[in-house]
């Protein structure tokens, strides 16, 4: 069944606003995980808008599920993934001024680029995933880059999802049936949200972990991170039942 890792970058951007340590990202980290989720992703950018490079080093002495990075694999994050040894780390082509994730890799451009960066981390026995637009022609060189998953980014699914088109998921379908075909593993994550995610699981019951973080911390404000945190699980449960899986 689909892994729900709540990502905690905006508990971060809220602890920034001050200058202080409130609310603290260690403690949300493991109420988190007190609440049911099952892994806990950030993602430190160069500038440290939110994540902080000493956050990940805090939050690996305790966190007890999956711990995941995402990031660019620039030399500073490449050191810090290597030194904390997460259980998976996601690499994400980030423009530098973007003000989030906004694209997937060229796994054919920078195949031999993602295959060395990816064989650094599988020797230190950590698991590697691709963040890749929804588009089966990326697949091949992205197994072949050695990763053991891609992470489907999910915001053309969720933009196309919120004007009510359901057609919106067929990239993704194709793209998951060539990715179970190449041997990988999927992962999703972006935009996902209370409203999509039933359905998003619905359609491809494979997807081993989904990571979400904007709209679950941005929900969270009303229903509180507990019974926001078992809401998601509840639409991951619902879409299995739907397979009678
Ligand atoms: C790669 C991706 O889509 C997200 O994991 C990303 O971490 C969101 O980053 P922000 O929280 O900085 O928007
Ligand atoms: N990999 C996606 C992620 O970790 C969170 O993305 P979002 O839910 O903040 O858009």
């Amino acid at each position: 069944m689909t892994k729900l890792s709540v990502n905690i970058n905006k508990i971060a951007t809220l602890r920034n606003a001050r200058g202080g340590d409130t609310p603290n990202v260690v403690e949300a980290a493991v109420k988190a995980e007190e609440f049911g989720a099952q892994g806990i992703t950030v993602h430190p950018r160069p500038d440290e808008r939110h994540i902080r490079y000493q956050d990940v080093y805090d939050l690996k002495k305790v966190v007890k599920t999956e711990f995941n990075i995402e990031g660019k694999p620039i030399d500073s994050f490449m050191k810090m993934v290597l030194e904390v040894k997460p259980a998976q780390v996601t690499l994400v082509p980030d423009a530098e001024d973007a003000i989030t994730s906004n694209a997937g890799w060229d796994t054919v451009k920078h195949q031999s680029y993602l295959t060395e960066i990816i064989s650094e981390f599988k020797k230190n026995g950590i698991r590697t995933s691709i963040f890749l637009d929804p588009n089966p022609k990326l697949v091949e060189a992205a197994a072949k880059t050695g990763a053991d998953r891609i992470e489907l980014y999910t915001e053309s699914f969720a933009v196309e999802f919120s004007k009510g088109n359901l057609e919106g998921i067929q990239p993704y379908r194709e793209t998951a049936e060539e990715a179970i075909k190449n041997g990988l593993t999927l992962n999703a994550g972006h935009d996902l949200s209370l409203d999509n995610l039933q359905y998003f699981i619905e359609q491809i019951p494979e997807i081993a972990e989904v990571s979400i973080g904007h709209a679950l911390i941005s929900e969270a404000l009303y229903l509180g991170m507990e019974n926001t945190i078992q809401a998601y699980l509840k639409r991951i449960e619902l879409a299995y039942r739907k397979h009678n899986l």
